[in-house]
């Protein structure tokens, strides 16, 4: 019944205005999905291979198309990414580009629901799922890659951690958002946003802490409710091969993980992502040790949402939580493979928007049908509201 009987891709703008990839899925019976691809700007090393998307179209045409067309089923997951793999044949989409492997693999998703008449996460998840939601992380101030001339530090995430529900959840980290902003302007502080549609003022980090600690006290006062935040420090970006480089002050392996635990204890830190560089298993395992029990501490370069990679990580109590891009491994069925090896490992997946992204809802769906218990999407600007508001929809859906 949902015999896939075409596939199209096309060019379409991401939020940045750099074009990614677009598929449709069309079935036998009718049923259709759409998706499109995100993309990274503060990308990990290990990530499954974005190519330009002119040819990641050229090469699925070429290679996906014609083992999906008339032979997989929309609504086998596992078949049609078993067949994007074998179409591609190398171990990270070098051939046919992640970009185009995912925009195909969550549009068939789309078609399977489309044809059983489900929504996405029941489809995916399974008729006893839509009874927790993810508590949302929302990025209110960043800079790193994201953002010239602002913080060191990548992401400062609100994080609602008591919310009742979801909405109420995304609601505050609106109000935290919107608070950063009068919290700068009081201060005379210019800011326009970054790539996820957070503050990225020319402030220091120490001055980042404290505004968003403020706005995230205040704005749980007026709620009744506890909201704390965490980072994405995206050490990477800062790794010169020796050291941790924020602008003038250098920091070894060592004072980084010295650094890390004092703000974790300091601030009280709900997440901390990416601590250290992306191939120091040992250092975040050192953290892990010394901070695991008290925070998240989330692979997001250190995994790339990758299960072997998370495996190690796993053998070497390296973090306790991964971030899980589904473009960074390039199938749904591979993503939820490290959704599940995660889980069954006291690992918390986080499931994650890119800092390029389209008015895709997939992950979402992919949050409440896998259970995860946070999604990291951004707080304001139509391409993040689109999954928040997605959630809403989805708790109402579900009751
Ligand atoms: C969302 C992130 O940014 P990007 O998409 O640029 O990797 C991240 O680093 O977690
Ligand atoms: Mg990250």
């Amino acid at each position: 019944m949902t015999r896939i009987s075409g596939v199209s891709l096309r060019r379409v703008l991401d939020s940045r205005g750099n074009p990614t990839v677009e598929a449709d899925v069309l079935t036998a019976s009718g049923g259709f999905g759409r998706a499109a691809a995100p993309s990274g700007a503060s990308t990990g090393e290990h990530e499954a291979i974005e190519l330009p998307p002119g040819e990641a179209i050229a090469a699925a045409r070429k290679h996906a198309v014609p083992r999906l067309v008339e032979t997989a089923h929309a609504g086998n997951q596992r078949e049609v990414d078993a067949a994007l793999r074998g179409a591609d044949g190398t171990e990270n989409f070098s051939e046919i580009g992640a970009n185009s492997a995912v925009a195909i693999s969550m549009a068939a998703a789309k078609a399977g629901a489309d044809v059983l008449g489900a929504p996405l996460y029941q489809h995916l998840g399974g008729a006893f799922r839509g009874e927790n939601f993810p508590v949302p992380l929302g990025n209110v101030v960043g800079g790193g890659e994201h953002a010239a001339d602002a913080t060191h530090i990548q992401e400062f995430l609100a994080a609602p951690v008591g919310a009742p529900s979801v909405s109420e959840a995304v609601f505050a980290n609106a109000a935290v958002h919107e608070t950063v902003g009068e919290i700068l302007t009081e201060r005379g502080i210019p800011a326009a946003k970054g790539d996820e549609g957070a503050w990225a003022p020319a402030i220091d980090d120490a001055e980042a802490f404290e505004i968003v600690a403020a706005a995230c006290e205040r704005v749980a006062e007026d709620v009744g409710f506890d909201i704390q935040f965490g980072l994405d420090i995206a050490a990477s970006e800062l790794w010169d091969g020796d050291a941790y480089q924020y602008g003038e002050t250098s920091r070894t392996p060592e004072e980084q993980i010295d650094y890390v635990a004092e703000l974790v204890r300091e601030y009280d830190l709900a997440y901390v992502e990416d601590p250290v560089e992306e191939n120091d298993f040992d250092g975040f395992a050192a953290l892990t040790e010394r901070v695991g029990s008290e925070t998240l501490l989330c692979g997001d370069d250190l995994f790339v949402t990758n299960t072997e990679r998370l495996e190690t990580g796993i053998e070497q109590g390296a973090g306790n939580s991964i971030l899980i891009k589904p473009n960074q491994i390039g199938t749904l069925s591979l993503a939820v493979d490290a959704i599940e090896t995660a889980t069954r490992n006291g690992f918390t997946p986080v499931i994650s928007h890119r800092s390029g992204e389209t008015e895709d809802t997939t992950i979402a769906h992919l949050a409440v049908a896998t259970g995860a218990p946070f999604i990291k999407t951004g707080t304001v600007g139509g391409e993040r509201t689109a999954k928040l508001n997605e959630l809403i929809r989805i708790a109402e859906d579900a009751v």
